[in-house]
């Protein structure tokens, strides 16, 4: 692990090739141009509400586990954005690109989709440190390719919104202050457990290239 650094910053520099793969994806970079097939996007949202809605519900135990009042604040504010403006969003998408009700509560997984739910669930079965070690990578990175696409501005909402979620200040607040919840609580692990977060941190970089990689297939 890269010495001389916080462990987020360390963690996301080891994971270079990864997070580079993920954030800069031709899936956000068709997104950002408008020019994402609409194949492609629904393949995507269908997907990515089965995994919004385990992670809505790995947040929920962010909250029970966070031993501050400022950090299950600051999951509780991210559950509200979670069940609200982001699931009108896919909502309004499902219905503009003709997506039947079966799809939208009961998806075929796609074997990514389902090794995403299974790492979000394990991660659930440890304590903060676990829970933030998958949370932080994901939303880091959407943060990234996100901010890197903001600027082109596309004109179909089912783009445009997708970007500007993960783009607005108050998310890089929100990041910023996950990164440093998970400074805080992997002080406290010993070596087997900074070894751990390591480890699910990396296979979530992973996963999230691998995941807009499946949505070509
Ligand atoms: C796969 C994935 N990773 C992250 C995010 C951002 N919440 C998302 N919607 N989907």
């Amino acid at each position: 692990m890269t010495a001389g650094f916080s462990l987020s910053a360390a963690l996301r520099f080891d994971n270079h090739e990864g997070w580079v793969r993920a954030t800069s994806h031709r899936f956000v970079q068709e997104l950002g141009s408008g020019t994402l097939d609409d194949r492609v996007l629904r393949g995507y949202l269908v997907q990515d509400y089965a995994f919004v809605g385990t992670l809505t519900s790995l947040v929920g135990l962010a909250i029970a586990r966070a031993p501050t009042m400022a950090g299950k604040r600051l999951f509780a504010g991210f559950a509200a954005v979670l069940t609200s403006d982001e699931n009108t969003y896919f909502e309004r998408c499902f219905d503009s690109l003709g997506v039947p009700p079966a799809d939208r509560t009961a998806p075929v997984l796609w074997s990514e989709s389902q090794q995403f739910l299974d790492l979000l669930i394990a991660a659930g079965e440890g304590g903060y440190a676990d829970i933030l070690s998958v949370l932080l990578p994901a939303e880091w990175i959407y943060l990234d390719w996100a901010s890197a696409e903001a600027a082109k501005a596309p004109v179909r909402f089912e783009h445009a919104e997708w970007i500007h979620l993960h783009a607005v200040p108050a998310f890089a607040d929100f990041v910023n202050a996950v990164a440093r919840e998970f400074d805080a609580a992997t002080t406290l692990l010993d070596d087997a457990g900074r070894q751990r977060v390591a480890d699910r941190f990396r296979a979530m970089v992973e996963l999230e290239g691998a995941f807009f990689d499946a949505t070509y297939r």
